[in-house]
């Protein structure tokens, strides 16, 4: 079974998603099990990933289980555009003239633009991820945007439990309302950065992390 893509006009190779609530779980690897991808998922730098394309039915499976995350009111808000081959040098575009706007210029520098789409082409996949909140909201923005949150990391937990490493990127650029609107998001929506895809060349990066116990007081009563 397929899920509608909507191609965007002019784009080849980067579709939009319209995911209905059917759970599609194509024929897979063996992924890892859930408290095993939990610990592994590791922030991975793109000077690590390999450029091997990642299957159409593998990326719809990620996006399906983000589409699993919860959300106060159901409100569902999260929105993805999915770059992939030569789509990957139309978001390239869009953040090269998100720079440029930063500096308050109005046309991306042809450096800074080569510079980009050299480095979209070093992941095989980028998501640039939004918050869409509904047209008369009953939840507060941060709410629909923990809401992403919870869909952007399970998205990567499963990316991970296939083999798969990413990392959420939300700097400057990525975060720009001319990327939100150049990407075509809805009204209303705002950016919640890019997140990339990619299988991993040779080992895993270690992770590390400080005490849970310094983080947590129990509270019991006997
Ligand atoms: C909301 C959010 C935004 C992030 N933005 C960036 C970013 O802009 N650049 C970056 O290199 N890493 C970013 N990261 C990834 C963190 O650097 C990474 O999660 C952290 O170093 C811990 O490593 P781990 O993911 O391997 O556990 C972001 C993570 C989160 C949760």
């Amino acid at each position: 079974m397929r899920l509608p893509e909507v191609p965007i006009p002019g784009v080849p190779g980067a579709f939009r998603l319209t995911l209905d609530r059917v759970s599609v779980l194509p024929d897979l690897p063996e992924p890892l099990d859930l408290l095993t991808t939990i610990h592994a998922r590791r922030t991975v730098d793109l000077a690590r990933l390999r450029p091997d394309p990642i299957p159409r039915e593998t990326l719809l499976t990620l996006l399906e289980a983000a589409n699993w995350a919860p959300s106060h009111g159901r409100t569902e808000p999260w929105r993805f555009v999915v770059f992939t081959g030569e789509g990957r040098m139309r978001l390239a575009e869009v953040l090269a003239t998100s720079l440029a706007r930063l500096k308050g210029e109005e046309q991306a520098d042809p450096d800074v633009l080569r510079t980009q789409r050299e480095r979209q082409r070093l992941a095989p996949v980028w998501l640039a991820v939004a918050v869409q909140p509904a047209e008369k909201p009953r939840m507060p923005l941060y709410e629909d945007q923990w809401a992403v949150a919870c869909a952007v990391q399970t998205l990567m937990l499963a990316a991970r439990s296939l083999g798969i490493g990413s990392k959420w990127i939300t700097n400057a650029a990525s975060l720009h309302e001319h990327t939100a609107q150049a990407l075509g998001f809805g009204e209303g929506a705002s950016m919640m950065g890019l997140v990339y895809l990619g299988f991993v060349d040779g080992e895993w990066p270690v992770g590390e992390r400080r005490p849970m116990g310094d983080k947590v007081r129990w509270v019991e009563e006997t």
